[in-house]
């Protein structure tokens, strides 16, 4: 199990009104452009030894928050401080020694392994390429992440798709840890694998940060997944945060109706080897309405149960209540 995260701790990755806009075609005939907003004004920080997960439906925007804080896209508004410096505006060449300390693990480690390259070759570029050990020594540090990860030595001659699904994101995991970094960005990295692959992934996950002290910001569609490996959660729904809390807090007294619908879909640990399929409640109605023309006022109104006329005007800020446990929802914080 996870060890709570340390405190007092410095943050690693400070965010704040962060916001990404696509533009797209409105019909297939590519007739009338309009502005669809991925992300829409986010805040939220990591702490060294800490995990935050993005949860919400597909299409809620936890990718492109993501890509964002890795850099990959450039965001439309708002600030991204990491380990203390500003980069939304930061030129490639001036990113590059924070990349060193920013690595990503993807959800599927075959696609992301170089099918040509030896696990030496893999493991080797990145301490080559970050000037990380003389070459020396590289051997010897590629032995020495293998076996963090859990592989035996003489796995360095084989090619990634000699192996299991497990094994290979242990490579990508290795190879993220490759660079010593103090982020590392984990975008439905079990989700391919077996449940049973799951668990010991996750398990190495926290024994890893554990031991080092890595920040993992972690997507995932999958609550049961989330509940595992986080400290904290946030709850996005079309491109917001609606609620945010500790891993505890929020799956045993979730505020936000979406959050509520969210984990009532979740099946129930008790009877799920009996039930197959059994639900703990009703879950979500309805689909997650288009980014492109988002419903007035809280995004979710359109499939809340409890949704007001005012819920309709107004849209409801993130307010922090008790134990940095916040809410975007009119009628839970009243
Ligand atoms: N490059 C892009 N161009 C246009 N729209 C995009 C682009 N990338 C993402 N989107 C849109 O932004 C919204 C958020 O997508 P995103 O992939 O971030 O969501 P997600 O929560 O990660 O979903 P999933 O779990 O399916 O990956 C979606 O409506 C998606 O269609």
């Amino acid at each position: 199990m996870l060890q709570d995260a340390p405190s007092p701790a410095e943050t690693v990755l400070d965010v704040a009104g962060l916001a990404k806009s696509f533009t797209v075609a409105r019909s297939w005939l590519g007739r009338g452009r309009k502005s669809l907003r991925a992300v829409d004004g986010v805040d939220f920080s990591i702490r060294r030894g800490e995990t935050l997960s993005l949860v919400g439906e597909s299409g809620s925007g936890k990718s492109t928050l993501a890509r964002l804080c890795l850099k990959l896209i450039e965001p439309t508004a708002g600030r991204i401080q990491l380990f203390g410096r500003s980069i939304e505006s930061l030129p490639p060449r001036a990113m590059r020694p924070l990349r060193r300390n920013l690595q990503m693990v993807f959800q599927d480690p075959f696609a992301s392994l170089n099918p040509r390259l030896t696990v030496g070759q893999i493991l080797g570029e990145p301490i080559r390429n970050f000037r990380i050990a003389p070459e020396a020594d590289i051997a010897a540090r590629v032995e020495a992440l293998l076996a963090r990860v859990g592989l035996p030595a003489d796995v360095v001659s084989r090619r990634a798709h000699e192996f299991s699904g497990g094994q290979r994101q242990r490579i990508g995991i290795a190879r993220a840890l490759a660079p010593e970094p103090q982020l590392i960005v984990l975008d439905e990295p079990v989700s391919a694998l077996d449940v049973s692959v799951q668990a010991q992934v996750l398990n190495l996950l926290g024994d890893l940060q554990a031991q080092a002290g890595y920040a993992y910001l972690f997507v995932s569609h999958d609550l049961a997944v989330v509940r595992h490996i986080s400290h904290r959660v946030a709850v996005m729904y079309l491109g917001r945060i609606v609620e945010i809390g500790p891993v505890e807090r929020l799956f045993s007294a979730p505020r936000h109706p979406y959050t509520e619908a969210l984990l009532a879909a979740v099946p129930d640990p008790a009877t799920r080897h009996r039930a197959g399929t059994r639900r703990r409640g009703t879950g979500l109605r309805g689909e997650i309405p288009s980014p492109i023309d988002p419903p007035s006022g809280c995004a979710f109104r359109t499939r809340c149960p409890l949704a007001t006329e005012r819920c309709a005007r107004e849209r409801p800020a993130l307010m922090a209540g008790k134990d940095g446990h916040a809410v975007a929802c009119h009628v839970r914080q009243d």
